[in-house]
């Protein structure tokens, strides 16, 4: 089995930063998406990007962004993956030479399969349960909606969390796990000592 890799999103803080890049995260997320607890502006995002070494993927997350947004993000922020997290269409999130991926917002009768071949340039597809507000909402959604041949590496997220996420990697076999609100001791404020717990129990997951 593959080595499951780690996202962290929604950081603000350098100390969360330095917490998910000790930890051993393969990823973490800026959320450019203003309504949200964890938004950042794109100087912020810059500052705490600086402290990202090689090798781990600085993400930008937007939704229903306007295409001047998403390339001022780039003019600011050396984003390395692009996250669209609404009710973007593929011609929305091509065309800003990165790689991009694209949630899904899981519920029942959602047609997955159907959602994913209208993404054929995405480099993965993210599910995420269908909240109010769009994402980031500590909720998990029946993994068991989850359809057999998506043609996209699958990045599991929504209400992940120390206590659940070895069990998730073992029954879905993502490619990856994204993790906000359960490594959180306030909206937006990671703590180190979850952020440590949920990477372990990622790795626990493994054997
Ligand atoms: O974090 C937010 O506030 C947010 C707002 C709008 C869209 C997406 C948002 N976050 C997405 C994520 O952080 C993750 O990709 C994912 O939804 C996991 O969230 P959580 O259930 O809190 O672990």
């Amino acid at each position: 089995m593959h080595r499951t890799r780690i996202k962290i999103c929604g950081l603000t803080r350098e100390e969360d930063v330095r917490a998910a890049v000790e930890a051993g995260a393969d990823a973490i997320g800026f959320v450019f998406y203003p309504p949200s607890p964890r938004f950042v502006d794109f100087e912020r995002a810059a500052e705490l990007a600086r402290l990202v070494p090689p090798f781990v993927t600085v993400v930008g997350l937007f939704v229903n962004a306007g295409w001047d947004y998403v390339e001022n993000a780039l003019k600011t922020v050396p984003l390395q993956l692009l996250q669209f997290h609404g009710d973007e269409r593929e011609e929305d999130c091509v065309g800003f030479g990165r790689p991009y991926i694209k949630a899904a917002r899981m519920r029942q009768g959602f047609d997955l399969l159907k959602y994913a071949a209208s993404f054929p340039k995405a480099q993965g597809l993210l599910l995420d349960a269908f909240v109010e507000g769009y994402g980031g909402g500590g909720e998990t959604f029946d993994w068991s909606l989850i359809p057999s041949g998506l043609p996209l590496p699958l990045i599991l997220s929504g209400g992940l969390n120390a206590g659940n996420v070895a069990e998730a990697v073992r029954r879905v076999r993502p490619w990856a796990v994204d993790v906000s609100s359960g490594v959180e001791a306030a909206k937006g404020i990671k703590d180190a000592a979850r952020i440590t717990e949920f990477v372990a129990g990622v790795q626990n997951a493994h054997g």
